[in-house]
């Protein structure tokens, strides 16, 4: 008996379903990409350009749009006025000072040879020293600031940057500021001195529908499956899955390539609806796992507490009644009890994780708007969970008597 024997075909290419592959064309997003591009037509007229404050929720297409434009903008403005256009890409994910971003655009211009150390410089320094290395270059800088809102409690750049030159900091160079956050309240929390600066003009990507979804996945299906592998059903029930979600084209993807993948597994010739459930079941599972196993003890607590009334069908429940049996769980588990006011953050943080389903409701002049709680993921799975933390042994000991 061979120990190797051949792949079944399912797949042709599958890293065209990967997160790392630009796709050539950007499908259902002709609107957004009309008016970005409009934004930044200024640049190819070599006009002053205003700031870009680009919002939408995960996996609308910001950042793959954003590369589209200004790759063609790039070759566009060499071609037709010989201009050189030089973009700058800073992930704001671990950057949360105005001087760590001055570093972080300093070394992004540099050879890594070049490399600053992002620490032990003056600050007014190393400002100065960014303005430099962008006049140093001339032509246009485009600067796109990619999770813009860590920036959010220290924004002094968020406000100079986009002023520099106006501000006589830069003399050669035109540079232009593109934020871009998926946080969809961060406009509404800067200064507004800020907001002024920074968002001279607002994109709002919407989250894709079901049909814009299908469009994106058929044209990515076709590169990277053999054909006539997937049966009808498997692209309109990833899109489906999808969009009944957040509308979030990576999630779409990523069902798609998963269900691929289990059907190789399984040696199995077609990709089938019955793949796609069991995709979308694993990623769930997936899901519950990160989100949880990154909660504090605190947010556990708070699940915990929502999860334990769930099973007693007593929710949606209200923040005081969480926050009774919460104070129960938090002294089972030994740890200092937050407010009544810090456990709304909770919720709220466990609602946007989806682990917890949020409600408002309005009974009118009685009691006036409130918001309700209640569990949207498996018990089981959230129990078991719950468990890698020995610190809440005695509150799924609790929550096993409900189960
Ligand atoms: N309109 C589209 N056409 C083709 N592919 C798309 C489109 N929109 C998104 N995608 C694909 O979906 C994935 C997520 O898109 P993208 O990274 O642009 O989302 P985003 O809005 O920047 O999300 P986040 O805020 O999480 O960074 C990428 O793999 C991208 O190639």
């Amino acid at each position: 008996m061979p120990v190797f024997t051949p792949s079944t075909g399912i797949f042709d290419d599958p890293r065209v379903l990967s997160e790392e592959y630009v796709p050539e064309n950007i499908l259902g997003r002709n609107s957004e990409l009309e008016s970005y591009k409009n934004a930044l037509q200024p640049i190819m007229d070599g006009q002053p350009t205003k700031s870009i404050l680009l919002y939408g929720k995960t996996g609308v297409g910001k950042t793959v749009s954003t590369k589209y434009l200004l790759n063609h903008l790039k070759t566009d403005v060499k071609k037709y006025r010989d201009v050189d256009l030089t973009t700058v890409w800073v992930l704001c994910e671990n950057t949360n000072t105005s001087y760590q971003l001055a570093a972080s655009i300093i070394n992004s211009l540099r050879e890594p040879e070049n490399h600053i150390r992002p620490t032990g410089y003056p600050a007014e320094d190393m400002y100065q020293m960014m303005y430099r290395e962008l006049d140093a270059l001339g032509g246009h800088v485009v600067i796109v600031l990619d999770e813009v809102d860590n920036l959010q409690s220290d924004d002094k750049l968020l406000y100079e940057l986009p002023r520099a030159r106006a501000n006589g900091r830069i003399e050669n160079v035109r540079v232009t500021v593109i934020g871009i956050s998926n946080d969809l309240k961060f406009k509404d929390n800067l200064r507004q001195k800020v907001k002024s600066s920074l968002a001279q003009q607002e994109l709002l990507f919407p989250p894709y529908d079901a049909n814009q979804l299908r469009e994106i996945l058929y044209a990515r299906a076709d590169q990277a499956f053999q054909d006539d592998v997937l049966s009808d059903g498997v692209i309109p029930l990833c899109a489906a899955f999808a969009a009944q979600d957040i509308g979030d084209a990576r999630q779409a993807l990523t069902l798609l390539r998963e269900a691929g993948n289990i059907a190789k597994k399984e040696d199995a010739t077609k990709v089938t609806e019955d793949h796609v459930q069991t995709a979308q079941d694993d990623l769930e599972q997936d899901l519950i796992t990160t989100s949880v196993s990154k909660l504090t003890t605190q947010g556990k607590l708070v699940l915990a507490a929502t999860l334990s009334l769930h099973l007693e069908d007593k929710t949606p429940a209200r923040n005081k009644d969480v926050y009774t049996r919460y104070q129960r769980y938090a002294s089972l588990a030994d740890a200092e009890p937050v407010s009544q006011r810090r456990l709304r953050d909770h919720l709220g943080d466990l609602s946007m994780q989806t682990l917890l389903d949020e409600r408002t409701r309005n009974t009118g002049r009685q009691e006036g708007r409130y918001k309700e709680y209640s569990v949207s993921i498996d018990a089981h799975s959230v129990v078991s969970h719950l468990r890698a933390d020995g610190r809440m042994e005695p509150v799924i000991v609790d929550l096993q008597k409900r189960l």
